[in-house]
């Protein structure tokens, strides 16, 4: 296929560099590349390989995008509110190029129909942010043979890897062999993020794409670590190759079997990126209020009640509920009792009603028989739903 002549001036910049040239471009215009999570990752990762001219693009991704999207995943904007992410992706992506052909899918990647989704594509990148997502996406870029660019972003860091690259390339489950525990995962919801960081890492996976395709990437793997508060910024470490003993991509005996037999979720500790309404901690039913309980209990006899709020300081300073006091859920479980001298009915709540069950429970551990520990079931942003819809959601 010869490039267009309109074109030339559209890529001009990029084909005068030593290295990249005519035939670059030529070799970006006949690639496929598929981004899995239109997010903090996958919308910037995704504007820059439609404006440097990736012939086919294709977009998974099964949520609608909400209003605090917005600080990162740059490719949607309030009119899109409520719309599927893939498919405001894409009408973002034609605006910018529109000699692209773009695939939007609105299904989540699942082990049923990863394979299939996966196979027309040249490259896999994965803006996911859960694990279980994450080894299906290793174990499918194994299967099909593919090169895997992947990135994660949480706080102020991120991290990026290229998984599967060529015959020596080592597998996601190489590395990590067995899942993160499920308390150290967080979503962004949970753990926070800046719009900046998923920016940068994006944005290198974009870079890292192009440049497999246009033959300039590095052929050891590394993983390349960020932090934008560290100095430097940026530290890579080398990887050894693949596993022998991988039970994905190992020589050996491939143990992990058929990607359609493997409960993914399970694997990870069932951890799924919904767990709001999971109950992490299990409690019985007395110990936990909803909302409306709650706020009878306040209404009625206020005085009585000590309402102990364990989000961090920074995000007790956001919004608060008037009389709690703030013990950050680190310092509640270090020292539970001091926390509760002169306190008889204590109310634990959170953000979103997780963190509170964990405090509560460690509080109930050490109290005497006259004090009562309850949770509130959804925490604050429960209370905003369904009490105060004036009270901020962040
Ligand atoms: N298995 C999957 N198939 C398709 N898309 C997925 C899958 N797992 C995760 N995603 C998508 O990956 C994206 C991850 O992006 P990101 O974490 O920035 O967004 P988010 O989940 O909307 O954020 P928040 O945690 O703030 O709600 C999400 O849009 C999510 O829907
Ligand atoms: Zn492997």
């Amino acid at each position: 296929m010869q490039l267009a002549i309109e074109d030339y001036p559209r890529y001009g910049r990029q084909m005068i560099l030593d290295g990249f040239g005519l035939p670059g471009q030529l070799k970006l215009q006949n690639s496929s590349i598929v981004v899995i999570g239109a997010g903090g990752l996958g919308c910037p990762a995704l504007q820059y390989l439609a404006a440097a001219g990736i012939g086919r693009l294709g977009i998974v991704d099964h949520d609608v995008v909400e209003l605090s999207n917005l600080q990162r995943q740059v490719l949607h904007d309030e009119s899109k509110i409520g719309m599927p992410k893939a498919v405001s992706a894409s009408l973002a992506l034609e605006k910018i190029n529109s000699r692209l052909t773009i695939n939007a899918i609105t299904q989540a990647l699942t082990p049923d129909n990863a394979l299939e989704i996966l196979s027309p594509y040249d490259i896999i990148l994965d803006c996911t942010d859960n694990a279980p997502t994450r080894y299906l996406l290793s174990d499918s870029a194994v299967s099909l043979n593919k090169p895997l660019v992947s990135a994660a972003a949480q706080k102020y860091e991120g991290q990026l890897c290229t998984y599967n690259l060529g015959p020596e390339g080592p597998c996601y489950r190489c590395l990590f062999p067995t899942p993160p525990a499920r308390e150290l995962v967080g979503t962004c919801e949970e753990t926070g993020i800046l719009g900046a960081v998923t920016g940068i890492m994006g944005n290198l996976q974009a870079l890292e794409a192009i440049k497999i395709i246009t033959g300039l990437h590095d052929k050891k793997p590394s993983l390349l670590l960020f932090s934008a508060l560290g100095s430097p910024p940026f530290r890579s470490i080398k990887l050894r190759s693949r596993k022998p003993n991988c039970p994905a991509c190992g020589s050996a005996d491939q143990t992990v079997g058929q990607i359609r037999d493997i409960d993914y979720v399970q694997f990870c500790g069932g951890a799924t990126p919904d767990w709001e309404n999971l109950g992490l901690v299990p409690g019985s039913s007395e110990d936990r209020v909803s909302v409306e309980e709650f706020e009878k209990s306040l209404a009625t006899n206020r005085e009585e009640h000590t309402v102990i709020d364990v989000r961090s300081a920074a995000e007790f300073s956001i919004c608060s509920l008037p009389g709690s006091i703030n013990v950050p859920l680190n310092e509640l479980t270090a020292n539970p009792e001091s926390h509760l001298v002169h306190h008889r009915k204590i109310f634990v709540v959170c953000r979103l009603g997780n963190d509170s069950q964990i405090a509560a429970s460690s509080l109930r551990e050490k109290k005497g028989d006259d004090v009562v520990v309850r949770d509130v079931i959804g925490g604050l942003k429960a209370w905003t739903r369904h009490i105060d819809p004036n009270f901020p959601v962040y």
